[in-house]
């Protein structure tokens, strides 16, 4: 069974006191070894959280990274900058980086494979806007945009990859996509996994859910056994919120 995920994208919020802050309030031990827990959170935040969290088994992430290792490349930050300081994870793609900072899927590619050079698991952003998906280009585009981020790949790096299916306009908007709409298209992103490796890669990888995501509704995502998990915005902020997410993911551990 792949193991689940609960991925917490803090973006732009939180000074490194209000982060260390977040997590004095808040009690994971015993749960995350049956869920991965990730909090991803602002880069000047991260040195203070990999230390503070250490003994809790809760994996800190970056929300973006630099594909080169070191380079004249102002204001940028590289993997190997990340892993130095025990990070474990990077957000690759997020469709607010597509949006405003010009990432393309070009961009995407490199990073996912430079993550994956430097032992960072890549959780890597797809997802359609409103106005895509109601043209009916769901699944054209993000079909185009996984295999954009694994060209290139070998089918053990594949294996390591999560991604992240986050319709644009369910992004902090307080209107999730259906649990029927997420299987589909996540099951549509497994199979084009397989079309591109094999089924036995497309098995392993890790897909989750994100677009507001709260405790009253993970429940339902997490019933499915297609979606592993979700990468939750907004209800990661609140420390009870987060903690009930990881919750209801463990006991869902518990069941497999
Ligand atoms: O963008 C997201 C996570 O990366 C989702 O944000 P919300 O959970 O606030 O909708």
């Amino acid at each position: 069974m792949r193991k689940s995920v609960i991925a917490g994208n803090w973006k732009m919020y939180k000074t490194v006191t209000e982060a260390l802050e977040f997590f004095s309030k808040v009690e994971f031990a015993g749960k995350t070894d049956r869920v991965e827990t990730v909090v991803c959170a602002p880069f000047v935040a991260l040195p203070a959280l990999v230390q503070e969290t250490k003994a809790s088994g809760i994996r800190i992430g970056a929300q973006n990274m630099h594909w080169e290792e070191e380079g004249a490349y102002t204001g940028e930050i590289s993997p190997s900058m990340l892993t130095a300081l025990g990070v474990t994870h990077a957000i690759i793609g997020h469709s607010e980086r597509r949006a405003y900072f010009a990432e393309t899927d070009e961009s995407v590619r490199l990073k996912t494979r430079s993550a994956l050079d430097h032992q960072l698991t890549p959780i890597v952003c797809v997802g359609e806007t409103l106005e895509e998906r109601e043209a009916g280009r769901t699944r054209e585009l993000v079909r185009e945009q996984v295999v954009a981020a694994i060209r290139g790949l070998s089918s053990e790096e594949a294996c390591r990859l999560i991604l992240a299916y986050e319709p644009v306009w369910a992004i902090g908007t307080g209107r999730s996509a259906t649990v029927e709409d997420a299987t589909d298209v996540i099951r549509f992103i497994r199979k084009s996994v397989a079309d591109q490796f094999d089924q036995q890669v497309a098995n392993e990888v890790r897909i989750l859910y994100g677009g507001s995501v709260k405790p009253d509704n993970i429940q339902s995502f997490l019933d499915t056994d297609e979606i592993d998990g979700a990468l939750v915005g907004g209800a990661s902020l609140d420390p009870s919120s987060f903690a009930r997410l990881v919750e209801v993911a463990a006991q869902r551990g518990d069941l497999g």
